[in-house]
């Protein structure tokens, strides 16, 4: 029987942006979502908020019928050996477990807890804390709409969701999971390089972070690709030109696209 309860194991970085946004929005009822962390302080702002924290892995198991696994893909192995004799006792149509590791396949998770289960994996990121998140999502076949619906929603609600196919989600690491730390580094560079300037370090975040916001717009809404985008800033002789040269000179796409490939083949790494 689906009870309706949502399960969190490892309440770290990601867990924590994931239930923080689910209770920003009111999806969920706050009473209904569970969690396990080792160290317990972890959780202790969401208990504050009326999560209800449990004290094992196998508790939130047997608990909930949506169950995420939010630990390191290091730890994957040892969690699936605690919650498989639980799931196991489970109906197959009684639980969903939804994986967010990187890497993490849908055939790790069945030789662990069983093939007849219901799986999906996600690839979220961390502006999903503020309702602005990103998500990428597969499922194994035998997941019905409903049950999909139900996951889909826990990161719908606080961001974009896409569904894709398994084969896909290392490479799309690169696009939602991993790409605010990219974002990050070009905000800071071009922040530090403001400041050397003499720009004062909040008027130069403000005026990055506003062109990141309006230029996703413009590649959104704008009914123009990327190079015409680019095409429309490039003054024949300008600064732009200048700019982008460097880039070229230096190897810039191609270290981005080395980063990319990196991205995908340490997941296929971290598979069990
Ligand atoms: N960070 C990100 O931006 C993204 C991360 N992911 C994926 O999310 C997952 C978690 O990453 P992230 O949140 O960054 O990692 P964190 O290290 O921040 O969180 C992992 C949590 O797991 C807990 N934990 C450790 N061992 C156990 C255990 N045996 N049982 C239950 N909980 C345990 C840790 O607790 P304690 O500290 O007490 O040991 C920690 O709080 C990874 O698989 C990663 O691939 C996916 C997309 C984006
Ligand atoms: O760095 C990592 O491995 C995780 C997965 C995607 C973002 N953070």
């Amino acid at each position: 029987m689906k009870n309706g309860k949502l399960g969190f194991i490892g309440i770290g970085n990601m867990a924590s942006a994931i239930i923080g946004g689910i209770l920003s929005s009111g999806t969920f009822p706050v009473g209904d979502i569970y969690m396990y962390n080792p160290h317990a302080e972890k959780m202790q702002r969401f208990t504050e908020s009326g999560c209800v924290a449990c004290t094992s892995a196998e508790e939130v198991t047997e608990l909930c019928d949506t169950v995420f696994l939010c630990v390191k893909p290091q730890i994957f192995p040892e969690v699936l050996r605690v919650i498989a004799p639980t799931v196991a006792k489970k109906n197959a149509d009684d639980v969903v477990i939804v994986s967010i590791a990187a890497g993490v396949t849908f055939k790790n998770l069945q030789d662990a807890l069983g093939a007849d289960r219901r799986y999906v994996r996600a690839m979220p990121n961390t502006p999903l804390l503020l309702g602005e998140g990103a998500t990428a999502l597969c499922r194994t076949s035998n997941v019905p709409e409903e049950d999909f619906a139900r996951v889909r929603s826990a990161f719908s609600c606080c961001g974009v969701t896409q569904e894709i196919d398994e084969a896909q989600m290392n490479a799309v690491i690169a696009v939602s999971g991993s790409s605010p730390a990219y974002l990050y580094l070009l905000a800071k560079l071009t922040c530090d390089y403001a400041a050397q300037q003499g720009i004062d370090p909040k008027t130069a975040l403000t005026l990055f972070c506003q062109t990141m916001k309006g230029s996703a717009d413009m590649l959104l809404n704008s009914g123009k690709d990327p190079q015409a985008l680019m095409d429309m800033v490039t003054s024949k002789g300008g600064t732009t030109f200048a700019l982008l040269n460097v880039l070229k000179e230096q190897g810039f796409n191609e270290a981005m696209i080395s980063s990319f490939e990196a991205c995908t083949h340490r997941a296929e790494e971290l598979s069990m």
